[in-house]
């Protein structure tokens, strides 16, 4: 919790009351369904949590806009992002229903009105969104392929309306075809953890 605070101050009671509920949710729900490598779970706040609000350091979401996590297994980066940015709304999408009712139920748990769990491949889905928000689910160009139709082009924030994902290692190549829309952050320029040394968060605007 400290290593989350030391890098987001401004939380409010709440907010630190819903962080601070994680460890214990995803240890009960891990346990029966596994949505976080067993050997990684005692990493949560670092790993999952302080990683997936590296997207909070690169966009502050303004009040309304509407964001789908595709691929969101049991909640990342969806639902820590919901926490943190409690006037937005957040689609959670995983096709795999055994990982969506973590998701659910860790939503449910924290009384997080501001998310809706979707079971299906992203493919599939026809509503829109301002971004779509991704960590460890395919490479760019399928995450372009399956959702670009989802997503209106615009928008009403600092960056305009895209894809935004969390990627680690070489992604040279598999940015290529995008470099006139993409840009790139390292994690370890916001948060000094080896951890996130090689990871970074990607913006492509549609
Ligand atoms: C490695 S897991 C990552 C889960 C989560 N984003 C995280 O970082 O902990 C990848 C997830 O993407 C989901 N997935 C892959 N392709 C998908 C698609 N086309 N539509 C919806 N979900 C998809 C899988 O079911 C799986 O749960």
């Amino acid at each position: 919790m400290e290593s989350i605070l030391q890098y987001f101050p401004e939380l409010t009671s709440v907010q630190r009351a819903q962080l601070a509920k994680l460890e214990e949710l995803y240890k009960h729900w891990n346990a029966q369904i596994n949505v976080i490598s067993r050997k990684d779970i005692d990493n949560l706040m670092t790993h999952h949590v302080l990683h997936s609000l590296a997207i909070a350091k690169v966009i502050n979401f303004a009040k309304g806009t509407r964001i789908m996590d595709i691929g969101t297994g049991g909640g990342f980066p969806g639902i820590p992002l919901a926490i943190f940015f409690p006037s937005c709304h957040f689609t959670l999408v995983d096709s795999i229903a055994k990982k969506t009712k973590v998701a659910m139920e860790v939503a449910k748990a924290l009384e997080l009105s501001n998310i809706d769990v979707v079971t299906s491949r992203a493919e599939n889905l026809k509503e829109e969104w301002d971004f779509v928000v991704s960590r460890a689910v395919a490479p760019v160009s399928k995450l372009m392929a399956w959702t670009q139709k989802n997503i209106h082009e615009g928008g009403i924030n600092n960056l305009p309306n895209g894809l935004i994902c969390l990627k680690g290692g070489d992604i040279k190549e598999e940015l290529k075809p995008y470099n006139k829309w993409a840009t790139k952050w390292k994690i370890d320029d916001f948060f000094e953890d080896e951890y996130f040394a090689e990871k970074y968060v990607i913006h492509i605007a549609v």
